[in-house]
C-alpha cells in the first residue's frame, strides 16, 4: 500500500502527439487522490490523446508526468502492467468479452493481473459486481444484459485492483439520459470512496448536474477550470 501524499497525476510541459503531430503542448496540471475532473472539448481536440499519454497507451515524448507514482518518462514497456494495475480504464465500447461470463470476463483480470487463489478471485469479483449494484451478475453472458449493465460490468472490471484513480472516455456516450445518470451516481460514489476520476465528456448535462473542476482542450492547449475561468457550452 502507498501512503504516498504526493498527486495521483502530475504533468509539466507536457506534449502529446499522434505520430510526428503534436495534438496537445504545454500541459501542466495535477490531480490530487480523490478528485473529480471532467475533460473536454472538441471533437479531434486532443481529450482520448492526453488519457492516451497518461496510461502509456502513447509515450511520453516531451515534458515531465507521473501516473500513480510511475515516471512516464522513458517509462519501460515492461513496467506498463504494473502502472495499468494502478488506473483504472474505461471506454465507450465496453470491451467486454462476449464469449464468456460476466465472472470470466474479471477473473480474466485477476488472473492476469497475478491473482492466482480461486477463493479470493471469487471473493473479489462478488465485491466488485455489488459495487456497481449487479451482484447477480455473475454467470450471465454479456449480450444478456442491457448497455448500461454492461457499462457496469466495464466500471467493476476497471475496479477490480483498487486503482488510484480512473481514466473514463466517454463512458455514458451510448447510454440514454436515465441510465447515464446511474452510471454517473456511480462514479460520484466511487469517488467519494477516495479514487479519483478524469473523465472524457461532451454531455454538458452531466456537468451541469455534477460540477467539479473542468480541464478543456482548446487550439493545442489545456486550460483548467481551478486556474482560469472559460465557456463551458463552446467546445460540446
Ligand atoms: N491513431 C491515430 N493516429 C494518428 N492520428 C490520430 C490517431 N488518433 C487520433 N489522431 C488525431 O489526433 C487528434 C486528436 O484526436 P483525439 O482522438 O485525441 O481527440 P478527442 O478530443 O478525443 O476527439 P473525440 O471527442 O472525437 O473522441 C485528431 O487530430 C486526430 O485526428
Amino acid at each position: 500500500m502507498s501512503f504516498s501524499s504526493s498527486p495521483v497525476v502530475s504533468l509539466r510541459d507536457v506534449a502529446v502527439y499522434q505520430d510526428v503531430n503534436t495534438v496537445l503542448s504545454n500541459v501542466s496540471f495535477d490531480i490530487d487522490k480523490g478528485d473529480f475532473v471532467y475533460l473536454v472539448g472538441r471533437t479531434g481536440s486532443g481529450k482520448s490523446s492526453l488519457l492516451k499519454t497518461l496510461y502509456a497507451d502513447l509515450p511520453l515524448l516531451s515534458g515531465v508526468a507521473a501516473v500513480a507514482d510511475f515516471k512516464l518518462n522513458k517509462l519501460p514497456r515492461k513496467q506498463v502492467p504494473y502502472l495499468r494495475r494502478k488506473v483504472g480504464i474505461i471506454f465507450q465500447d465496453f470491451q467486454l468479452l462476449f464469449d464468456r461470463t460476466v465472472a470470466e470476463n474479471l477473473s480474466f483480470v485477476l488472473r492476469a493481473t497475478g491473482w492466482q487463489d480461486k477463493s479470493r478471485i471469487k471473493q473479489r469479483i462478488s465485491e466488485v459486481l455489488m459495487r456497481v449494484g449487479l451482484d447477480a451478475a455473475a454467470s450471465k453472458m454479456p449480450h444478456q444484459l442491457s448497455g448500461g449493465e454492461q457499462q457496469r460490468i466495464v466500471i467493476a472490471r476497471a475496479l477490480l485492483n483498487e486503482p488510484v484513480i480512473l481514466f473514463a472516455d466517454e463512458p455514458t456516450g451510448n447510454l440514454d439520459p436515465i441510465v447515464a445518470d446511474g452510471i454517473m451516481q456511480l462514479f460520484m460514489e466511487i469517488n467519494r470512496s477516495g479514487t479519483a476520476v478524469l473523465m472524457a465528456t461532451h454531455n454538458y448535462e452531466i456537468i451541469h448536474r455534477y460540477p467539479k473542476r473542468v480541464l478543456k482542450c482548446e487550439h493545442g492547449k489545456v486550460l483548467d477550470s481551478q486556474v482560469e475561468e472559460f465557456g463551458l457550452v463552446t467546445g460540446f
